[in-house]
C-alpha cells in the first residue's frame, strides 16, 4: 500500500494513503453513499450566533455513543454495511478500531470546513483520526495552532484516506476552504474513537 508519511514538520503525525481504495470500489462507495445517507444540514452555534453549516452532515457508530459538536449533540445511526465495510478497510492501516463517523456531503465547490482542531474531550488525548474521501478532489489546509507561519496543503482524492494521529488535534488546525473552480461533489468519512 501506497503511503506518504511525516506530511507535518513537527507535533503532529500525518500520513496520506492515495488509493486505499480502487477506482472501481470508490465509485461504487460514492453512488451508494450519496444514496443511503440521509443528508442534512445542520445549525451550529458560532459566537454566540446560529448558522447552517457549509455542507451536509450525518453520524453513524455503536450505539450509545454521542457526540458534542460545535453546540450540537448528535445520535449516532446505526452502521450501514458500507460504512462497515469502509471501515474494516481503514482498520487494516489504522492502530485503533473506530466506534463512530462523521459523514460530511460538500456538494460543490461553495461547501466548505472552517479551522478547527478535533479536539473535543470525548475523543481523549491524542486521537486517531481517519479521514476518507469519495468524489471530487478538495484541497485540505493544516497550519500550525501557535506557529501560524508553519502550513501544509494536501489534495484529498478518490479513494484516499488521510490518517492523523499522535498531537495533530493539539498543535495544528484543518480545514476545507471554499474552491472557485466548478467542481461536483465530494464525501468525507472521519472515523473516530468516542471514549466512554
Ligand atoms: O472533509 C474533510 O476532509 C475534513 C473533515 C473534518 O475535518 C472533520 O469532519 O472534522
Ligand atoms: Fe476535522
Amino acid at each position: 500500500m501506497e503511503v506518504i508519511s511525516a506530511i507535518l514538520p513537527k507535533d503532529g503525525e500525518v500520513s496520506f494513503f492515495p488509493n486505499l481504495f480502487t477506482r472501481e470500489e470508490s465509485d461504487v462507495y460514492f453512488d451508494v453513499l450519496m444514496n443511503e445517507i440521509p443528508w442534512k444540514q445542520e445549525p451550529i452555534r458560532i459566537f454566540g450566533k446560529t448558522v447552517m453549516q457549509p455542507r451536509l452532515t450525518a453520524w453513524y457508530g455503536d450505539p450509545g455513543k454521542h457526540y458534542s459538536y460545535s453546540g450540537i449533540t448528535m445520535s449516532p445511526a446505526n452502521w450501514t454495511d458500507a460504512l462497515l465495510k469502509i471501515k474494516q478497510r481503514i482498520e487494516t492501516v489504522s492502530p485503533v478500531i473506530f466506534n463512530s463517523a462523521l459523514l460530511n456531503l460538500y456538494r460543490d465547490q461553495s461547501d466548505s470546513m472552517g479551522w478547527h482542531r478535533d479536539n473535543e474531550k470525548e475523543l481523549g488525548i491524542n486521537p486517531v483520526i481517519a479521514s476518507v474521501t469519495f468524489g471530487a478532489t478538495r484541497r485540505f489546509l493544516l497550519r500550525h495552532y501557535t506557529d501560524k507561519d508553519l502550513k501544509q496543503s494536501l489534495a484529498l482524492t478518490h479513494g484516499s484516506l488521510l490518517l492523523m494521529q499522535g498531537r495533530t488535534q493539539h498543535a495544528w488546525e484543518h480545514s476545507v476552504p471554499k474552491q472557485s473552480s466548478i467542481m461536483g461533489s465530494r464525501i468525507n468519512i472521519t472515523f473516530r474513537v468516542i471514549k466512554d
